[in-house]
């Protein structure tokens, strides 16, 4: 795996930003249009501000989620509410926003539309940013959840599953490792000596149950971004 390891957020932020507009600019020229997966949770906020103001067609960039929580889409927990208050503005409000969540009363009442909206997002992904919990998950491929199976299985035909984690609040949607393995660059984006750990500790076994970041470390050219 490539490690970009910055000295600090704000040069990670900037490099990170200028080469996901470059892969994206790259696939418009090419396709006429792109596709952006993001992650929720703290991490990508500030790399989200930067990436919102960059100079890029963003009218022809579709933005969705590799997961999201079972959630009201205004609820502080959502991914969605994070991505639109922190990616979705300036210059990057042009864009196409898929999300996850539906009116289902649960995550496994809204797999079908998920998929059905899978139709809307270029393919293969040309950008997926992955972060990681301090368990190993990625997306929301649990390792204590009963679906880390369907999760992992390399054949499974479902681009989205419901998981239900044991360890973390909420039923989950997420993206299934088949379907995020089909994309053009997969980024790990880090921040902070712990999580640098937990990644050291994820390359230095092989159990994808115990650690599902390890399924994503054997299968794609992922790069790291990290910084302190
Ligand atoms: O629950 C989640 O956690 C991971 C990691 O979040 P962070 O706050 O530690 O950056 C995130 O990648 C995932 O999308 C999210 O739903």
């Amino acid at each position: 795996m490539k490690q970009n390891l910055f000295s600090s957020t704000e040069a990670l932020n900037k490099s990170f930003a200028e080469r996901i507009v470059k892969i994206l600019e790259q696939s418009i020229a090419e396709n006429g249009r792109a596709s952006l997966i993001v992650s929720g949770g703290r991490t990508p906020q500030a790399l989200f501000a930067e990436l919102s103001q960059t100079d890029l067609d963003w009218s022809k960039v579709v933005v969705s989620l590799a997961d999201e929580r079972w959630v009201d889409t205004n609820d502080d927990a959502s991914n969605e509410k994070m991505v639109r208050t922190h990616l979705l503005k300036n210059n990057a409000a042009e864009a196409t926003f898929i999300g996850l969540k539906t009116d289902a009363e649960e995550a496994k009442d809204g797999v079908d539309s998920c998929i059905n909206h899978l139709t809307q997002i270029p393919r293969p992904f040309d950008v997926v940013i992955l972060g990681m919990g301090e368990d190993g998950h990625t997306a929301s491929l649990f390792p204590c959840s009963a679906q880390i199976g369907e999760g992992l299985d390399r054949n499974n035909q479902n681009a989205y599953l419901a998981v239900q984690p044991t360890t973390a609040p909420n039923w989950r949607m997420s993206l299934s490792l088949s379907a995020l393995l089909n994309s053009r660059q997969v980024f790990l984006h880090l921040q902070g000596d712990k999580k640098k750990a937990v990644l050291d500790q994820a390359l230095a076994g092989t159990d994808e149950f115990e650690m599902p970041i390890r399924a994503v470390l054997n299968n794609t050219d992922v790069e790291l971004m990290w910084a302190p």
